[in-house]
């Protein structure tokens, strides 16, 4: 393309859009030059072409948007980018949300939630996903049967029915849904205690509780779990626990001493599923994923009059913006 518009260019200068530095290459440098730079243009869409088509790993989050950019698919976006991964987006619901809480939900209509979904897949080579917030039975069901359609497994499910501090997201019926529907599809699920709790039909309170909700909830048809310990106290805050029927391990970083934790759940998912499509096998995209949650929470950001988000983009941060003094 880029070479078609040179030539053109070449023999007609009028008509193209070219920069004063073509028009200076033109006049000094001759033919030779000119076919020199064609080449090295089409030589250039060519590898863009491939990198295109083979190497730029593509992830896609199924979630609600949390208009305070905290959580849900904004945390997605920033956390998939920051992995160099692309992201794609169905958006589920709408929330009006800050860093106190929701205030309003519009659910999007199944047949939307579709057309998204369809629309990227036949599209785009996505190499894995991640469900947040899906909201309703209805929703859930049509995620479902759309991953089934396309036969997708590479699927990490955030059951998103319960918040951390033990509000219910989501009605009866959705949760029954969950469990029964989209589980069964999940690679991984990724519940917090208080989903844990629901999907395990347990109360948990300690570590030796997490590992015994992780293995009933495998028993769901999950082919992987993580039990993450956030809404756990004291120590047990910063450890997960991942059962794949095979391996029982317990995930342990040090706790990090702030009240902005909006939107961690959604981060390690949209991580996971990062790393997952980076070609990572599943516990190694979830040991470094919760690394990098950590990390993120050591840079949350003191914004807004509640909880405030974590700081995906820690990394330029550190350099850029530590004399600001926006650090939890
Ligand atoms: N204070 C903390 N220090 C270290 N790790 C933490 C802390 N709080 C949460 N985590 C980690 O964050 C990850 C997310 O877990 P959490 O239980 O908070 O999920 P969640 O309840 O789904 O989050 P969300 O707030 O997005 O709903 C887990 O790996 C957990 O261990
Ligand atoms: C949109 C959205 N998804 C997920 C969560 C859970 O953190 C949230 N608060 N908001």
């Amino acid at each position: 393309m880029f070479g078609k518009h040179l030539l053109g260019w070449a023999f007609n200068p009028q008509k193209c859009d070219n920069t004063f530095a073509d028009w200076y290459y033109f006049c000094e440098l001759g033919w030779a030059k000119i076919w020199a730079k064609q080449n090295l243009f089409l030589e250039l869409t060519h590898i863009m072409t491939n990198f295109h088509s083979s190497q730029i790993p593509i992830a896609m989050t199924i979630a609600g948007s949390d208009s305070g950019g905290g959580a849900g698919i904004q945390a997605d976006l920033r956390t998939f980018a920051f992995h160099c991964v692309h992201g794609t987006n169905v958006l589920t619901c709408i929330t009006a949300q800050n860093t106190q809480g929701v205030t309003r939900v519009d659910a999007m209509s199944p047949e939307s939630v579709t057309a998204q979904f369809e629309s990227v897949m036949i599209d785009m080579r996505i190499g894995a996903i991640k469900t947040g917030m899906l909201l309703n039975q209805e929703i859930i069901k049509t995620v479902a049967k759309k991953l089934v359609a396309f036969g997708f497994g590479n699927v990490v499910v955030d059951p998103v029915m319960v918040s951390r501090t033990g509000a219910q997201l989501i009605d009866d019926e959705a949760i029954k849904t969950m469990r029964d529907v989209l589980i069964p599809l999940a690679a991984i699920s990724t519940p917090n205690r208080y989903e844990a709790q629901i999907l395990a039909n347990m109360d948990i309170h300690t570590l030796e509780d997490m590992q015994t909700a992780a293995q009933n909830i495998y028993k769901l048809g999950t082919r992987s779990v993580l039990v993450k310990g956030g809404g756990m106290t004291g120590d047990l805050k910063a450890v997960d626990v991942w059962f794949d029927g095979d391996r029982l391990e317990v995930l342990q970083t040090e706790v990090i001493d702030t009240n902005h934790t909006h939107g961690t759940g959604c981060t390690l998912s949209a991580a996971i599923a990062a790393n997952l499509a980076l070609g990572k096998p599943r516990f190694q995209a979830v040991q470094e994923a919760k690394n990098y949650v950590t990390e993120a929470l050591k840079y949350a950001l003191a914004i807004g009059k509640g909880q405030g988000p974590v700081g995906h983009f820690f990394r330029q941060f550190k350099d850029e913006m530590q004399h600001l003094e926006i650090f939890a």
